[in-house]
């Protein structure tokens, strides 16, 4: 009787996942199974590890109800896999192609693994949009610059969308293992934020159908105001793959404003496939020009808290605080702040981001910091916001910032952007002067 084991990692989904369907459609015994890796866990965030708890509640729920399970085990993820598809006799294990250097470092351990006792290690597309690697320019391995990517990313041939599988059968002798309960967040690193998204399948279904009808339409032109909080927030969704990119970007497709959010959906993909070809590592970015710079300690420390006496950079950081979430645009004005104003090497911001993020992944965390500090492949040197006109621009009235600085709530309008010195409520005086 043949059975295939299909390893979950950040496709935790039973809607267009072409592994799971593949195994489903092709043995006749399934082993879903996620591995606690404590290698894994010791550097994810408490946020998104409390988002990994529920995201894995609802997909053992999803997978029993279709009479099925979710196999849980915890250790080592290739040490792990190899001994489930050992025990149940396991011809092949599915799994979804990952990015970065130690995703590639395990697929490469886990296939040498099974191809001892011959069992075959398969690798699906399905955390992006269009597999990184499957478009190159002529002369290149990997796109450098989003405009061509975007125009050759449109005009490809997409997959289409798998439906999630009726039933799945899983070997009755194997043992499922206990999920993992609210208090494995307290193995991560950074604080739980107590208004973070709320993770799994279900959730994120929800969010698309409704954001779809309400706001993709406006998208465009809201996209960039930060009181108006209009974006689809399914970035921490996308991250644990509870959605899957294909399938909302083919809705995406097909309704109105839906150009203006493919673009953003190919950021994505665009910055996926540089972290492919070039096996981001942990470490440093491959244009390293800031890191000789020092770094003010205690300028960094009152970024990283929300206390810079910048209103529209505090409002940021405190989001980041409160909801393990933050706006794009305020990403971008915090980063901006960090890198080019207080001259801290991006390293230093990225790692703090990626401590509370629950959409936090090297590829899109990385690739944004390195493309503010203009040490990735685009290497603009120029990208230097002018503070006061961007928290004009993007927060005219100043509600974000008194949504997340309780201190300034007392000043009305824009006025909040340049509060008196002293300031109400013992807000901090600004750490740099006005541009
Ligand atoms: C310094 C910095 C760090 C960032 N770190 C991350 C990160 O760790 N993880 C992450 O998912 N995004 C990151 N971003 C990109 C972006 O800020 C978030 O994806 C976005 O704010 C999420 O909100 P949303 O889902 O409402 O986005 P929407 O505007 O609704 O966009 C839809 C989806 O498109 C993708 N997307 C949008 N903008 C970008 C972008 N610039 N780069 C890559 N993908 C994008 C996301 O998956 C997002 O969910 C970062 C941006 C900056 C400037």
């Amino acid at each position: 009787m043949s059975t295939i084991v299909v390893l979950f990692t950040r496709d935790l989904r039973l809607h267009d996942h072409p592994a799971l369907h593949a195994a489903v459609t092709g043995a006749e015994r399934v082993v879903p199974l996620f591995v606690l890796d404590p290698a894994v866990l010791g550097a994810c965030a408490r946020n998104r590890i409390a988002y990994l708890v529920e995201a894995l509640a609802e997909l053992r729920a999803g997978l029993r109800g279709r009479g099925g399970d979710l196999v849980v085990r915890e250790g080592d993820t290739v040490a792990e896999t190899t001994r489930i598809a050992a025990e149940t006799g396991a011809a092949a294990v599915h799994v979804s192609g990952e990015v970065g250097a130690s995703a590639a470092a395990r697929e490469l351990d886990l296939a040498r693994a099974l191809g001892g006792p011959g069992v075959r290690l398969r690798v699906f597309p399905g955390v992006t949009v269009v597999p990184p690697g499957a478009l190159t320019p002529s002369g290149g391995d990997h796109y450098r610059v989003f405009t061509p990517y975007l125009r050759a990313w449109e005009s490809a041939a997409w997959r289409a969308a798998l439906p999630a599988p009726d039933r799945v059968a899983i070997p009755s002798t194997v043992a499922v293992g206990r999920l993992p309960g609210p208090s494995l967040a307290g193995t991560g690193t950074g604080t739980l934020s107590p208004d973070r998204t709320r993770g799994g399948e279900d959730s994120a279904r929800d969010r698309v159908r409704a954001w779809t009808a309400s706001a993709l339409a406006g998208y465009e032109g809201v996209r960039d105001d930060l009181s108006g909080d209009r974006t689809s927030r399914l970035s921490g969704h996308l991250r644990f793959g509870c959605v899957s990119p294909l399938e909302l970007a083919l809705v995406a497709r097909n309704l109105p404003g839906g150009t203006a959010f493919l673009r953003r959906l190919a950021w994505r993909d665009f910055h996926h496939q540089a972290a492919h070809a070039r096996r981001w590592a942990d470490d440093a970015g491959h244009r390293p020009r800031d890191t000789d710079r020092r770094t003010d300690e205690d300028g960094f420390a009152a970024w990283c808290s929300g206390r810079t006496g910048a209103p529209v950079v505090d409002a940021g950081m405190r989001q980041l605080l409160r909801e393990g979430f933050m706006h794009n645009r305020a990403r971008m004005i915090t980063a901006n702040y960090l890198t080019r104003l207080l001259s801290v090497p991006w390293r230093r911001g990225a790692d703090h981001f990626h401590s509370l993020l629950v959409d936090g992944d090297l590829a899109n965390n990385h690739g944004n910091w390195r493309w503010i500090a203009g040490t990735g492949d685009d290497t603009r040197s120029n990208r230097r916001f002018n503070l006061l006109r961007q928290a004009r621009r993007f927060d005219p009235d100043g509600s974000y910032v008194r949504r997340y600085v309780p201190e300034l709530r007392g000043i009305s309008g824009p006025e909040v952007h340049t509060p008196p010195l002293p300031a109400p409520g013992g807000y901090p005086p600004p750490l740099l002067p006005e541009p």
